[in-house]
């Protein structure tokens, strides 16, 4: 069944995931329509698409935000659709939000430091039975944290509250707590957007770093600049469907993008 769905798809192990007829519907209407379409390894993939177009609620389904009316996600070959979002973020995909929201109160490091899934400290026999290992085990969680925190430039702010970082900060934050876990798949809503451009600049290199290091990328943009410097191949959404698909410059000149864009004004 999996290997008739992946060669319906055109699916290759270069594929890290796979969405075959995708649906979500609200009521009467259909927020993803059907959506057929495969996700490169290694790449920083974007996708783009007038309002409504229902790029959010992809990233919904896919991170198990919310569960698919019909239709099937794949991710390394594996079905992840209706899976819960823990089970989806352990499986190796990791999310940013739109609007990132930190724990205000809470130092920077450490909510950093609350990102990875199934620490031994939150098990109160285990910390009462085997304190040792749950010390170096929160040993190597600060470590870690510092260490992402320092490749997003935020390490001089550890100690402070989180409620003290701007909102491209809180973007950069919300990328080094993801990273934590080591994802190979990271989806990113909107990582420029409400970020001052010298803010910019460092998310679009701190995003290009990791993908040089192996990570791969789909990333919900409405700024064209970043997506055409960052995102190959670029995937557009209009009304729930896949309209076009293809190297940035490409899609931008495509009639049927332009018309979809300037619909949206109408
Ligand atoms: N929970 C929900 N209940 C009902 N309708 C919803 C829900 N979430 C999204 N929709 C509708 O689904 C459609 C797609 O919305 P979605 O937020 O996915 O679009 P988008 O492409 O992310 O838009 P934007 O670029 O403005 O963020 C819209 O018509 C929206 O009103």
């Amino acid at each position: 069944m999996r290997h008739e769905v992946a060669a319906l798809l055109g699916v290759t192990m270069h594929t890290m995931l796979a969405l075959n007829r995708l649906v979500k519907a609200f009521g009467g209407h259909r927020a993803v329509d059907g959506l057929t379409c495969a996700i490169p390894a290694g790449r920083i993939t974007g996708v783009i698409g007038p309002n409504g177009a229902g790029k959010t609620t992809l990233f919904n389904l896919v991170a198990g935000a919310m569960k698919p009316t019909s239709g099937e996600i794949l991710f390394e070959g594996r079905p992840i659709g209706g899976r819960r979002a823990d089970q989806v973020f352990r499986a190796g995909i990791g999310r940013t939000f739109q609007i990132p929201r930190p724990f205000p109160a809470m130092t920077v490091l450490e909510n950093v430091m609350l990102a990875p899934p199934a620490q031994a400290g939150e098990s109160f026999w285990r910390n009462w039975l085997r304190p040792g290992q749950v010390r170096a085990q929160e040993r190597a969680v600060r470590e870690q944290a510092l260490h992402w925190l320092d490749f997003v430039g935020l390490a001089g702010l550890a100690q402070q509250p989180a409620r003290v970082l701007s909102g491209g900060q809180r973007k950069l934050l919300e990328l080094a707590r993801v990273m934590v876990a080591q994802p190979r798949l990271v989806l990113l809503d909107e990582p420029g957007a409400g970020v001052n451009p010298a803010l910019l600049d460092v998310i679009v290199d701190r995003i290009a770093a990791l993908h040089r290091q192996g990570t791969s990328f789909l990333v919900i943009e409405h700024n064209m600049d970043l997506v055409a410097s960052l995102c190959d191949p670029v995937l557009v959404m209009a009304q729930g469907r896949l309209l076009a698909q293809g190297r940035a410059g490409e899609v931008l000149r495509d009639a049927r993008v332009v018309e979809a864009y300037l619909g949206e004004g109408a």
